[in-house]
């Protein structure tokens, strides 16, 4: 076991003699044996931060080092780490034995250790079965679990996993998940998935790393990054469906302080601890997701009436659509509720626990949390 450190990393492309930034100035140390996504939208440098941790390519500053070891400079083969990609580049006139094993034949290692350490493996994995078979008779989730096979056969220090389920449907996407959190468990070796699916980051994943346009937008339990987002991009990015995300202004009346809509349909006071952070009189982004709106029945200072414009009844939960001014906000019911129809008048109520308010030019969170992240 061992940690991974990624200190000041940076790559910098050129494309047509124009500097292309994939990766700035990434920190991110993780744990012995932690599993950490990094996760971002398509172009955010997830790949290419994979790639300069497996050797791939090349630093253009900063050092990645596995415990005290910098591997900036070693060969890839020399750095002990496991990388299965996301394409399965197998060799495809050789078994699915000799694919696992061609490392160790190559490197001439006896045939009764190479045959132990693939049965090892193969148990591991549940593709015993298939050791005898040619690479194009698997299946994507077969072909899927060979290559983390052949990449922990070389027992890594750290292993890598780019976009793993990303070419798996439906449910074998759904179970091979699940089979890799159980192997996660079972060899806690310290591993780097790259993903741009934010359930499959949550559900793996002890710390996820959101990445945005080769910045590092934070770095959080799951939990963390789901409650206390440090800003709007990881706000809106993390979630499924997205949090309800639209512009509210700051008021005095009475002698408190409210949040309200633009023609102030919406009126919600200013829960104590964002007080002291807000300024009267300026627009802000108002974030609350669908599951901390509830459906009310009787009379609450913070209730806003509105009116149903799509009601979905999913089995165990109810989406409720509704349109405060010029903006659509879903609320998510779980238990059992009257089914509305179109135009409908329901109460709603935020839950003032669970809001976040942000600042519309920086888009960064307003509110002093205690949460490890970085701010862009
Ligand atoms: N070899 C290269 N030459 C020039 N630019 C590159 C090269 N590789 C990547 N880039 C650019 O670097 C940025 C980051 O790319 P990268 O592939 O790391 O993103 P990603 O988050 O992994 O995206 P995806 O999910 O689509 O694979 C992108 O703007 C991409 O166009």
């Amino acid at each position: 076991m061992a940690k991974l450190i990624l200190d000041n990393l940076h790559k910098t492309y050129y494309k047509n003699k124009e500097p292309i930034h994939a990766v700035s100035d990434l920190n991110i140390e993780t744990n012995d044996g932690e599993f950490v996504a990094l996760l971002g939208p398509s172009g955010c440098g997830k790949s290419t931060t994979l790639r300069m941790i497996a050797g791939l390519e090349g630093v253009t500053s900063g050092n990645i080092r596995i415990g005290d070891h910098k591997i900036n400079d070693l060969h890839p083969k020399d750095r002990n780490i496991g990388l299965a990609f996301e394409n399965y580049a197998m060799y495809p006139p050789l078994s699915v034995y000799e694919n696992i094993s061609f490392n160790m034949r190559a490197k001439n290692v006896p045939r009764q250790k190479i045959k132990k350490q693939v049965e090892k493996i193969s148990d591991l994995l549940d593709i015993k079965d298939l050791l005898h078979m040619n690479p194009s008779a698997l299946s994507g989730g077969q072909k899927q679990r060979v290559n983390i096979a052949r990449a922990l056969i070389r027992r890594p220090e750290v292993l890598l996993l780019d976009e793993p389920l990303s070419h798996l449907d439906g449910k074998v996407r759904h179970k091979m998940r699940t089979e890799i959190k159980h192997l996660h468990n079972e060899i806690k070796c310290t591993t780097i998935i790259v993903t741009h699916d934010q359930l499959e980051a949550m559900a793996l994943a002890d710390r996820i790393a959101i990445i945005k346009d080769g910045v590092l937008q934070q770095f959080g339990t799951p939990l963390e990054v789901f409650n206390h987002p440090v800003n709007e991009f990881v706000a809106g990015f993390i979630g499924e469906p997205p949090m309800n995300i639209f512009s509210v202004f700051t008021k005095f009346k009475d002698g408190n302080i409210y949040f309200t809509s633009k023609n102030e349909k919406l009126q919600f006071k200013v829960p104590d601890k964002y007080v002291e952070f807000v300024q009267e009189g300026k627009e802000y982004h108002f974030g609350i997701r669908p599951t901390d709106i509830s459906v009310i029945t009787d009379d609450h200072p913070d209730s806003i009436d509105t009116n149903v414009t799509v009601f979905e009844n999913l089995g165990e939960e109810s989406r409720i659509h509704i349109k405060i001014e010029e903006d659509n906000i879903l609320s998510i019911v779980s238990e059992e509720i009257y089914p509305f129809d179109t135009g409908d008048h329901i109460k709603i109520k935020f839950d003032t626990d669970r809001i976040h308010i942000f600042d519309i030019e920086t888009g960064g969170r307003i509110e002093n949390t205690k949460v490890t992240a970085i701010l862009s």
